[in-house]
């Protein structure tokens, strides 16, 4: 079942040129006509080099930027349409994950305000109580339930992703977007974290759009994936074939750029280069 439906996206910004109020504005295309669904339970990685216009799609995607042209469904509905009832209901559906989690948790709520945060706004009580709730939130992400009257910067970085991912969860979404949630963290902390949220989706059966510039990361959790590159999806495709027969050559330079640690991937594209 789709889930998330982008048809056509693009995103112009206005750029003003030095000089004040006389200054020449100057419009720049940051994503170009870009296309793709997300279905129930899945997770599409997006990749591309640094300014493709990855986070651009997904906080269009979220709702957080409108689009210059295009447009974006989820279950059917066209969200920028949506208000009230509806976008509350959207807001709650779709959930991001951002890269730094010092800078998206309030450094002066505790781990149980942060996490009942989206609730306590619309009005919900938690089943059981918020201290019940919390403990619990923080359980299924690996974190101590007794520190949940704890601040963020009383936790190392990847626990503190671990708070910004049970804040996610605390309202049940269908789409969670990871912008770049494992990027800033050390190399096991990073795996750690990669095996939660795989667990995660396993458990709930809810959606990833998941951005990332390091491939071998995407390679481990997505099901599909779609290359950016100046704004464009330059490929789309399931994990095995952009991996192992790429079409485009911008996603071959990028894969060329890759350390070897599959060597199943390997053989496979070396068996595809022959074959061609
Ligand atoms: N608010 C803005 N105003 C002007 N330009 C912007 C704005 N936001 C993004 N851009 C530009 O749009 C382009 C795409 O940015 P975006 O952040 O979507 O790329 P990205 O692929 O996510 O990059 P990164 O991996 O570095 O986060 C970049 O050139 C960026 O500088």
């Amino acid at each position: 079942m789709t889930l998330l439906r982008v048809r056509d996206l693009s995103k112009q910004f206005v750029i003003r040129g030095q000089g004040g109020l006389l200054a020449r504005k100057a419009s720049f295309t940051a994503v170009d006509q870009v296309s793709f669904d997300v279905a129930l339970g899945e997770t599409l990685a997006i990749v591309g080099e640094s300014g493709s216009g990855k986070s651009t799609t997904a906080r269009i995607a979220a709702r957080l930027l409108d689009p210059t042209s295009g447009s974006v469904e989820f279950e059917g509905e066209d969200i920028s349409r949506a208000t009230g009832k509806d976008l509350a209901r959207f807001r709650n559906d779709v959930q991001v994950v951002f890269q730094d989690p010092f800078s998206s948790l309030n450094p002066r709520y505790t781990v149980e305000r942060i996490v009942t945060a989206p609730l306590t706004y619309q009005g919900i009580a938690p089943k059981g109580g918020r201290r019940a709730f919390t403990r619990e939130l923080m359980e299924r992400v690996g974190l101590n339930p007794d520190h949940s009257q704890r601040y963020p910067a009383q936790f190392s970085g990847g626990q503190a992703q671990r708070i910004g991912i049970a804040r996610a969860l605390a309202v049940n979404p269908k789409l969670v977007i990871c912008d770049e949630a494992v990027s800033a963290l050390d190399v096991s902390i990073q795996a750690q974290v990669i095996k939660l949220l795989m667990r995660l989706q396993r458990e709930s059966g809810f959606s990833y759009i998941f951005i990332a510039h390091d491939l071998a990361v995407v390679r481990q959790l997505s099901h599909r994936v779609a290359v950016m590159s100046k704004g464009r999806i330059v490929e789309l495709g399931s994990r095995d074939q952009v991996f192992g027969e790429p079409r485009d050559e911008y996603t071959k330079t990028l894969l060329a750029a890759v350390p070897r640690i599959n060597p199943e991937w390997d053989r496979r594209r070396r068996l595809s280069k022959g074959r061609s």
